[in-house]
């Protein structure tokens, strides 16, 4: 079916670090999936497996159910969009748009047609004679994105896409992408270590620490009832409290416990009492660090104004504890 991938045991190592490690994965047909992890965990490893930039040591590749895995990249029906654009520098944005169409023998006047329609599509229609170095970054990675477009693949891979863009920018380029996947609901994988983009822009999230996937689910999933510590401690920011045996969460040798900051309350009747070591005041919220008698320190996310100051004695209250299992980190 066309738009569907599945990878199966797929490994790939350089010398002896094995950047994928077994990985089995199905996307579905018109997902927008997130691949998420640490650097160096093997995220765009797996892209360049599957458009072909690399190949793998072993494990099946299978893009539209045809095996990939030994065809070279420019038959694959893949479209990658990389970080740094890789565009063509002495091409105009219509050469860079319609080089790929005038290399597969399509006539000029319609690649240059096709090329107006995308770019229009993007927003950069009256960009179309300027060359890489007259353009912003967010212009370059709209012509990267246009030029996508154009080879109209099975599976757009994008890598990082977004990280070179400033914040508002980057926001405003998030929308754009997720109304450009609503209107084409072509399968796109998307590789990220943005926290935000990560939980806003998949349909799925998959996170990977050291080559292999810790846990793959709809973004909130993950976030409400993360697989293990390492996925609890990665997403969300700040991260997850954790507290091997329990500790001042309540006592368990067996276990290690979670809170999020944000279900840690302020609250004179609560259970755990902290000091406050530092206030960090974000505008729309603030972070509390706090020391427990016991040593143990645990990040609260209050309202804009808690009212308390770095040395107060305060309470805590934790809702929804996350169990996990203390010698395995296996959620229990
Ligand atoms: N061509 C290569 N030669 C040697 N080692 C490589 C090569 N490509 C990747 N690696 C190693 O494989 C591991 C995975 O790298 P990869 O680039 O896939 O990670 P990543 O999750 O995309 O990281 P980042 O977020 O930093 O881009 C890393 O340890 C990296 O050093």
């Amino acid at each position: 079916m066309k738009g569907v991938i599945r990878l199966a045991a797929l490994t790939r190592s350089y010398g002896t670090t094995t950047a994928v490690d077994g990985v089995d994965l199905e996307v579905r047909a018109g997902e927008l999936i997130t691949l998420v992890g640490p650097s160096g965990s093997g995220k765009s490893t797996i892209l360049r497996l599957i458009a072909g930039l690399d190949r793998p040591d072993s494990g099946r590749i299978l893009v539209d159910d045809v095996d990939v895995a030994r065809m070279p990249a420019h038959r694959r029906a893949v479209a990658m969009v990389f970080q740094d654009y890789a565009l063509f520098p002495h091409l105009t944005v219509l050469g860079n748009l319609t080089f790929g169409l005038r290399v597969r023998k399509v006539r000029r006047a319609e690649a240059d047609q096709r090329a107006r329609i995308a770019a229009q599509r993007l927003g950069i229609g009256d960009l179309l004679d300027r060359y890489p170095d007259q353009m912003s970054g967010g212009q370059r990675q709209r012509v990267a994105l246009a030029r996508a477009l154009l080879r109209d693949p099975s599976v757009y891979l994008l890598d990082e896409p977004l990280a070179s863009l400033d914040a508002p920018l980057r926001f405003a380029t998030r929308a754009d992408l997720l109304a450009l996947h609503r209107e084409l609901r072509t399968t796109t994988i998307h590789v990220t270590h943005d926290q935000h983009e990560a939980m806003t822009l998949g349909d799925r999230v998959v996170v990977l620490a050291a080559g292999q996937i810790r846990q793959v689910g709809p973004p909130q999933q993950v976030y409400d009832a993360p697989a293990d510590t390492f996925v609890a401690g990665f997403l969300g920011s700040p991260p997850m409290n954790l507290v091997p045996g329990g500790g001042v969460l309540g006592g368990d040798a067996t276990l290690t416990l979670g809170v999020r900051p944000e279900d840690l309350t302020l609250d004179d009747a609560g259970r755990i009492a902290a000091t406050v070591e530092a206030v960090e005041a974000l505008g729309s919220e603030a972070i509390l660090l706090t020391r427990c008698p016991d040593g143990t320190r645990l990040t609260v996310r209050t309202g804009p104004r808690p009212g308390v100051g770095p040395g107060d004695e305060v309470r805590l209250r934790a809702d929804r504890l996350h169990r996990f299992d203390a010698a395995t980190g296996r959620r229990r």
